[in-house]
């Protein structure tokens, strides 16, 4: 395989995909030409919002070609054309076979929770100092623990303990959570999410961590839970407030992330009416925002 490398401004790389999907490409990637510099722009948006801009100020485009002659061909091609104008060739060059599944897993090492508790991939040997380990490969779901919502949440889950808890995972990606609160002790848990493949993924997860839970889409949450985990997003978990406060039970705890730093006052606000928010935990501009439900008078 030959890799062509393009560097382009932002309102050319659309004509330029085009162009080099018609010129037989195999593929075409797209990333921040100025990825790891101060220039670097982070490009994320919440779900029904409109992203803060559409791409980058400049990218690089690699298209990836079977033989050489056809990325010279797509190289002169292209610089001929009008629309080239403000782009610039990189080069092509020969892009080495390699173990592409050596080389996947090799991105996923033991992810630490606490320095007892960790997220082994099935390829790994468990650290020596974990007591406590969750089994997970990265696959169709979010949540392979390597993202800091999921950490903060599997901290909270080890460091408050659920000890004979019916727990609550509401927006339960591969499980992680649930299959958490079960090593922490839970003793009745129920996994839910808006996406069936999620629900699948949980279900297995769990399967290969030994461990009991009823996964299913959201109408499977039922009743009152002493623990309700929800890592979603801001916009999303202020829609389900009245929900999800209506899972928690009396002197329960509402555990929420997919939290910004700056969005922790549109959410303590969006609470409000029913349980008093606050942040527990923080990472790398995440936080971790609890509340426990006020216990009914006797
Ligand atoms: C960020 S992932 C979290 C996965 C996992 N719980 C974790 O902590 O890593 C959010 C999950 O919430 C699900 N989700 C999003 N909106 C939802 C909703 N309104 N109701 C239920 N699940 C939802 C998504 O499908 C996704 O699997």
């Amino acid at each position: 395989m030959f890799e062509l490398s393009l560097l382009c401004p932002e309102d050319r790389v659309d004509v330029l995909s085009d162009a080099l999907d018609a010129l037989d490409a195999l593929s075409v990637s797209v990333e921040d030409a100025d990825a790891q510099t101060p220039a670097e722009q982070a490009l994320f948006g919440e779900p029904g919002m409109p992203p803060p801009k559409d791409g980058w100020q400049r990218s690089r485009m690699v298209a990836l070609f079977a033989q050489e002659t056809q990325a010279q061909e797509a190289l002169q091609l292209l610089s001929a054309q009008d629309f080239f104008e403000g782009c610039r060739i990189l080069g092509v060059q020969l892009l080495a076979d390699q173990d592409w599944v050596r080389l996947t897993q090799s991105q996923f090492a033991p992810v630490e929770i606490t320095p007892d508790f960790w997220i082994v991939p099935t390829w790994h040997e468990p650290p020596a100092q974990a007591k406590q380990i969750i089994r997970l490969d990265p696959g169709l779901a979010f949540g392979t623990g390597t993202h800091p919502t999921t950490r903060m949440c599997l901290r909270w889950i080890a460091q408050h303990g659920v000890q004979g808890q019916r727990v609550l995972d509401y927006g339960c990606g591969s499980g992680i959570l649930a299959i958490g609160a079960a090593k922490y002790g839970a003793s009745s848990i129920d996994a839910v999410d808006i996406d069936e493949a999620a629900v699948t993924s949980t279900e297995l997860n769990a399967e290969a961590n030994h461990v009991r839970l009823l996964a299913g889409l959201p109408d499977k949450a039922k009743g009152q839970y002493q623990t309700v985990l929800a890592n979603i997003l801001a916009t999303p978990l202020k829609v389900l407030a009245p929900l999800l406060c209506s899972y928690v039970a009396s002197g329960g705890s509402l555990v929420l992330a997919g939290i910004l730093e700056r969005q922790a006052d549109e959410l303590k606000a969006a609470y409000a009416p029913w349980i008093q928010l606050e942040v527990a935990d923080s990472e790398d501009g995440w936080i971790l925002m609890t509340a426990q439900s006020v216990a009914a008078l006797a």
